[in-house]
């Protein structure tokens, strides 16, 4: 049996899962072998492995070392490729699919890593601060360690990659736009796989006009017009659009000015401020784990909910704007799939769009949420990034081989 690893590199999270490789397949039909996550790498670490023929699905916490962030990120990486070297042994694999956030002007799909490639990706770190640098990690460890193994990077950037001109631009002067400073947008590989299953939900026809909210610890929306990105909330870095776990979003750049220029605060303070100070985190002063805001009664912590929906709504509107209106809203990632209170404030701030909810059926996560009299589909539906990225990986490896797969 061929066997394909995905390792998606999230800013809360380490997943991970194990494909079987099949020529001639869609994403969907991909069959998985094992899949599971180190989540809460920001708050209290929790490995999680799904069932298994045979055995039990695994939740425990786990002690990493390292005092910060990014500390207990190396110590979850370094845990997890020893326990899948014992597990399945990489000379079993066919090849390593990474999720890559920003994949630049350059990478518009997915490519094989090579040493020039991974030093050009390494390039956009200072560009994804939380993400760049621990979807890399891995593979520098595994070149070292297993030279021979293919690695394949699946970007976030390259569904948004063929937007129109107009969503793309800054209002810059034209040489920035030509130098790469444009909107790129990012959780791609969700709004393709999530578009695919609304696609399958509405008898495989593809929607006009749809808003999809995919809302974890980073979060952001994406208009989607026939099957096609059109315009998104993140731009240029992962920092823009919503409020998130720990990032603050877009803000008046007028802001940064004044901190550096009035506050007297470092490039390398204000990057901390807005990507792991600001957000849920900095409003509610608690935390930036959504499941610990709801739970709380505190006052800072319901306005940080407050804020969360606030903003969501306001995008929305901006987007069902870029799109003419409005036909299908669907929420997606771990806020997404499981905060039903979220969901419905963010529902009820779109009544003006005739969206209606059914609140029994938001209460259960089920899959289409509209009310009745709904004029806007509403739906729930789970992401699965480490699918696409199995599925862009064994793409790749089939057209190289000289036989591109349908
Ligand atoms: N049951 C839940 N209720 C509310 N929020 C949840 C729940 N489960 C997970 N979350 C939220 O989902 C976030 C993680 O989402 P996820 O998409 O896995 O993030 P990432 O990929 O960015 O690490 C957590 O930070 C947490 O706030
Ligand atoms: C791009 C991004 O913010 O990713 P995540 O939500 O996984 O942190
Ligand atoms: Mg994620």
């Amino acid at each position: 049996m061929s066997l394909l690893l995905v390792l998606n590199s999230g800013s809360s999270s380490l997943k991970f899962a194990l494909f079987e490789a099949r020529d001639n397949s869609s994403p969907e039909a991909l069959p998985v072998v094992l899949r599971g996550q180190i989540s809460g790498l920001g708050t209290t670490p929790c490995w999680q492995l799904e069932a298994r023929p045979g055995q039990q699905p695994e939740e425990r916490t786990l002690k990493l070392s390292g005092g910060n962030a990014d500390d207990r990120q190396a110590s979850a990486l370094a845990y997890l490729l020893d326990w899948l070297e014992a597990e399945i042994g990489w000379q079993r694999l066919d090849a390593v699919g990474h999720r890559v956030v920003h994949g630049g002007a350059r990478y518009r799909e997915a490519a094989r890593i090579d040493a020039m490639t991974l030093d050009e990706l390494q390039g956009l770190s200072p560009l994804a601060p939380l993400h760049q640098p621990h979807c890399l990690a891995p593979v520098r460890t595994l070149a070292e360690r297993r030279p021979a193994l293919t690695q394949v990077a699946s970007f976030d950037t390259a569904f948004h990659a063929d937007q129109p001109a107009l969503a793309q631009r800054f209002a810059l002067p034209q040489h920035f736009h030509d130098e790469g400073m444009r909107r790129y947008g990012f959780h791609g590989l969700s709004y393709d796989y999530v578009n695919r299953q609304l696609t399958r939900e509405l008898g495989d026809q593809p929607a006009d006009r749809v808003i999809v909210a995919h809302l974890g610890s980073g979060a952001s929306l994406c208009a989607i017009a026939n099957g096609r990105s059109i315009a998104s909330s993140m731009g240029f870095t992962a920092l823009d659009g919503l409020m998130m776990g720990t990032r603050s979003g877009s803000l008046d750049p007028g802001l940064v000015l004044h901190l550096i220029q009035q506050r007297g605060m470092s490039a390398a303070e204000v990057e901390r401020l807005l990507y792991r100070e600001a957000g849920l985190l900095g409003v509610s002063g608690i935390s930036g784990d959504m499941r610990e805001l709801l739970a709380s009664s505190s006052p800072a912590a319901q306005l940080a909910v407050e804020l969360f929906v606030y903003r969501i709504v306001r995008e929305i509107g901006s987007l069902a704007a870029a799109l003419e209106g409005l036909d299908h809203l669907v929420f997606t990632a771990g806020i997404g799939e499981r905060a039903d209170p979220v969901r419905a404030a963010i529902v009820d701030g779109c009544r003006w769009l005739g969206a209606r909810l059914d609140g029994a059926a938001n209460q259960v996560h089920a899959t289409s949420i509209a009310g009745a009299e709904s004029r806007v589909g509403l739906w729930v539906l789970a992401t699965d990034e480490e699918r696409m990225i199995a599925w862009q990986t064994q793409e790749l490896l089939a057209s190289q081989r000289g036989h591109r797969s349908v």
